[in-house]
């Protein structure tokens, strides 16, 4: 028995059955299918009843997993006693499966029963069929010896699932230390390797490759979805640290059926994943409605980003527990479709580039500033991501020796003195305001937009710090542009002349070649748009 499991690691394990009064429900049929796919190269089967397993028998050797599908009550169970077990193993299965979930069954006998029966009266392996972790955990400790994914979607608790699951497969396989084998809802090779990366000991497939019918279904949703007229269209997602919003955003960086998901932030890296989960099924969801075709999935983040494992390499406590966290593998479990992952200020960068003001020019930083400085750096049409995700951290740049303490740990940062906290202490109010920051910064801008002398003062104090970062920026990368954006300064009448002429001022050789500062122009969802336009970008490379 023991070299069966060995013979499978690593393989690949066809499943030749038909959905019940399909016209490849027959057992004749079946042995053809079979035989086919050992040819191909199937290291196992997986087969539904003795009698297509006796039938196949004839043919072959290869390990077979039994199984009998049972629809009483019009709920699938399978093999749902001890005597359809052993049906299975004197038709010639070496390995037995079984409902192992922990659903209440309105037939046949506990699970558990059937496993300790198996193992003391039959001659084979036994795997479970599962739904969860959760269930994998129990299976195990019943003494099961494979644990299969199978019943992951089909189940109250797991249903609406309809991709594989990457993740349950690497979770059941780290718990339980027992052979995981993935199967159902694997629809490519690309996704057979993945199952098999992510932990799996063997993979099952079966409709992909042994029903007909799904197959030619699959290919007329395909054929079928409404002509894009060569607009893609992906999903974009931009967390932050009191919101994560998500959209579906087209090739041409139109924003539509947008949504806004509190991130609650303060639970910490399970929560702020499971919101983005949340807002990634949602989305999900409508497009699916609308049948809409997706390329990919962009994520925008707080944090630097190594964007090529899509893994975040540091973040600060506005996401507390964020750093370290892997994004792309995370969502892999939940998707089939491809997911890249940008730092926010970056991703605000890359929409100003296709959507913003940066439509044209090659090479710019785009700033963002709010409760501290985002920065993205563009040069010769492409974002700059830096050795590990900081490429464009331009607010960590010190402008003042022995300065104001930044969040960083530094003093004398840029951010320090150009941030919603910094406005509202350079604002000398004759009463002070009230509210939380995000209230009393809204308030200042209002009162300056209004002409309030000591809210206009106070814009002068941020234009005359940020003109000393930017003047270091056109110092050292002489950009053609520097974008800024962010609501702090939206509206503000004379700030980004303000800004201009002040950094001119301290620029080397200034008049010769004064600073172009631009607002930007991509707006509310630059970092929804910058995720997707992540996707695009790569799929055009
Ligand atoms: C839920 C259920 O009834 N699963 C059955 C179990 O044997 C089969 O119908 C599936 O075809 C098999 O699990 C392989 O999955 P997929 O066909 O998705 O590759």
């Amino acid at each position: 028995m023991l070299t069966t499991l060995a013979s499978l690691h690593r393989q690949l394990v066809v499943s030749c059955q038909a959905a019940p009064n399909d016209p490849m429900e027959d057992t004749d049929t079946l042995r053809r299918v079979a035989r086919s796919a050992v040819l191909g190269g199937a290291k196992a089967l997986r087969l539904n009843s003795p009698q297509d397993i006796r039938a196949v028998r004839l043919d072959t050797q290869v390990p077979i997993i039994g199984i009998q599908k049972s629809y009483r009550g019009g709920m699938l169970r399978i093999t749902p006693t001890f005597a359809d077990a052993a049906a299975l193993a004197a038709a010639g299965a070496d390995i037995v499966a079984l409902d192992c979930t922990d659903r209440t069954h309105s037939y046949g006998e506990p699970w558990r029963e059937i496993v300790a029966r198996i193992k003391a009266e039959l001659n084979v392996l036994v795997m479970a069929d599962i739904a969860t972790l959760r269930d994998g955990i129990a299976a195990a400790q019943a003494g099961c010896d494979l644990i299969g994914t199978t019943l992951n979607g089909y189940t109250e608790e797991t249903a609406g699932t309809t991709s594989f699951d990457f993740e349950l497969v690497g979770a059941i396989a780290s718990a339980t230390q027992r052979p995981v084998v993935a199967e159902g809802h694997i629809g490519t090779p690309t996704e057979a390797r993945r199952a098999l990366d992510a932990g799996a000991w063997c993979v099952v497939v079966g409709s992909a490759i042994t029903r007909p019918g799904t197959i030619t279904a699959n290919f007329l949703r395909a054929i079928d979805a409404p002509v894009s007229h060569g607009i893609a269209h992906a999903i974009g997602i931009d967390i932050g640290g009191t919101a994560i919003k998500a959209a579906i955003v087209n090739s041409t960086g139109e924003v539509s059926s947008h949504i806004s998901i509190p991130t609650q932030a303060s639970g910490g890296r399970a929560v702020i994943a499971a919101s983005l989960l949340e807002a990634v099924r949602q989305t999900l969801a409508t497009a699916s409605v609308h049948s809409i075709g997706l390329t990919g999935i962009g994520i925008a983040s707080a944090g630097a980003i190594d964007a090529e494992n899509g893994i975040v390499f540091a973040a600060t406590e506005n996401l507390p527990g964020w750093a370290g966290f892997d994004i792309r593998g995370f969502l892999a479990g939940h998707t089939s479709l491809p997911i890249f992952v940008e730092n926010d200020a970056q991703a605000a960068a890359l929409s100003e580039l296709h959507y913003g003001a940066g439509r044209g020019l090659s090479s710019f930083v785009a700033l963002t500033i709010g409760t501290g400085i985002g920065g993205g750096l563009v040069v010769d049409g492409k974002l700059q991501r830096g050795q590990h995700g900081f490429a464009g951290t331009i607010g960590h740049q010190v402008i003042r020796f022995d300065g104001e303490p930044c969040n960083c740990g530094r003093n004398g940062c840029l951010e320090a003195y150009v941030s919603t906290a910094a406005l509202i202490r350079a604002y000398q109010a004759p009463k002070p305001l009230e509210g939380d920051d995000a209230t009393k910064a809204r308030n200042i801008a209002n009162l300056s937009i209004a002409g309030d002398p000591a809210a206009r003062a106070a814009y002068t104090t941020l234009a005359t710090h940020l003109a000393e970062g930017l003047a270091n920026v056109f110092n050292i990368l002489d950009p053609e542009a520097v974008i800024v954006s962010g609501g702090l300064i939206e509206g503000q009448p004379t700030f980004l002349e303000e800004l201009q002429q002040k950094t001119q001022s301290l620029l080397h050789f200034g008049t010769k070649r004064p600073p172009r500062i631009l607002h930007a122009t991509a707006g509310h969802y630059a970092g929804v748009q910058g995720a997707a336009a992540s996707v695009f970008n790569a799929h055009s490379e």
